[in-house]
């Protein structure tokens, strides 16, 4: 089987993440990386043996004169690629798309750009299959795809009422916080619902969902909690297993110590994670609480990490090398290396084979 080669244009906390999760994968293959700065983060990605790409033409002699060796241009990259993860800030993507056209490459984009960009918004346990062979799709943001993941677990599991969340997102990634922090306040969003809530639409389209956010001076992860209303009255337990069912969400627990963002940020340390990822929606098991027909959660979002699994996935459904999702959905984790409970992974698969 030939490998499908991916570029990766812009080097940020994406793509750089990307490019690592790419180069796991037996079926895949690192065509190159394309950025317009010379900075340490390019200068790091050239030292490690990437092919490295000046996405504009100016951008090229300073890159070389940084002591980046360049491969060529974008045009380059993309001669001698099959799918294209865009990878740049909010906007310059949607630039870029008329140019992936042109290429006759499939392409990825993300988050920060809007659904009618590609007219498709993906997460890869939601509807993988509407994606197969598409030309481009939109990898939903982290927020989105937690919501994806959690509401969509209970909706799969016929429990999905209504649910109202409330997020508290951090101020900047770590490695702008120089530039782009907040201190000692919060700040709301202006609109409510905020924009997360309609976006899970994108991808779940009866979903009701309203959700509330505020930006906090922190720059580790983003926090959620909700209220969500059943279809009927439950259990914790059946809540709980619903969740469990849904890849990418895993459980922690206040009673082993984990009892905050920094908590996680901290275990995934300790377990050696790549760059300190957690790719899962970390779900507190024990706080978790049924009433009736109603159930309150709350759970993590590692921002800078959610978004990989999805997008190796969104590259197997475009160029349908996996027509199935739940086989990409396991190779990829497999690779990566995701679990469903950060502890106590080995009694959940003990359970699970002691089930008929
Ligand atoms: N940071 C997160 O936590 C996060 C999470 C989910 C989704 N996203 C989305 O992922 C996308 C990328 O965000 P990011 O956080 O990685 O951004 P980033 O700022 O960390 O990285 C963007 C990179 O693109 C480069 N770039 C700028 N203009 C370019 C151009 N014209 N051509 C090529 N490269 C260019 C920049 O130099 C930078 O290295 C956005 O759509 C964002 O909304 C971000």
């Amino acid at each position: 089987m030939d490998r499908i080669r991916v570029a990766i244009n812009g080097y940020g906390v994406i793509g750089k993440r990307v490019a690592d999760a790419v180069r796991l994968q037996d079926d895949m293959a690192l065509a190159g990386v394309a950025d317009v700065v010379n900075d340490y983060r390019l200068q790091v990605a050239a030292q490690a043996g990437l092919p490295m790409h000046a996405a504009a033409p100016q951008a090229e002699g300073p890159m070389r004169a940084a002591g980046i060796a360049i491969a060529g241009g974008l045009a380059e990259l993309l001669a001698k690629s099959d799918v294209v993860v865009d990878c740049t800030p909010k906007k310059v993507a949607a630039v870029n798309k008329g140019v992936y056209e042109a290429a006759g490459v499939k392409a990825i984009f993300h988050g920060g750009e809007s659904h009618a960009l590609t007219g498709h918004s993906f997460v890869a346990q939601a509807n993988y299959a509407s994606a197969l062979r598409r030309s481009s799709t939109r990898v939903v943001s982290c927020n989105t795809t937690s919501i994806v993941r959690t509401l969509g677990a209970l909706r799969t599991a016929g429990l999905l009422k209504r649910a109202r969340g409330t997020l508290i997102r951090r101020a900047s990634d770590p490695w702008e916080a120089h530039a782009d922090g907040i201190v000692n306040t919060l700040v709301p969003e202006k609109v409510i619902p905020s924009h997360q809530g309609p976006d899970a639409r994108t991808v779940i389209p009866d979903l009701d969902v309203v959700t509330i956010a505020v930006k906090a001076a922190h720059n580790s992860s983003h926090l959620h909690t909700w209220w969500v209303e059943l279809t009927r009255a439950t259990t914790r337990d059946e809540v709980l297993a619903a969740f469990r069912a849904a890849p990418r969400i895993a459980f922690v627990r206040s009673s082993d110590g984990i009892v905050a963002l920094n908590s996680t940020v901290e275990l995934m340390a300790d377990l050696g994670r790549p760059r300190g990822d957690m790719w899962e929606v970390a779900l507190w098991e024990d706080v978790l609480a049924v009433d009736g027909d109603q159930a309150y959660y709350t759970y993590q979002v590692f921002n800078q990490a959610i978004v990989i699994p999805e997008t190796i996935d969104a590259i197997r459904a475009l160029t349908g090398i996996e027509p199935d999702a739940a086989r990409s959905i396991a190779k990829t984790d497999a690779s990566l290396g995701l679990t469903r409970d950060f502890l106590r992974d080995h009694e959940i698969v003990r359970r699970e084979e002691q089930t008929p």
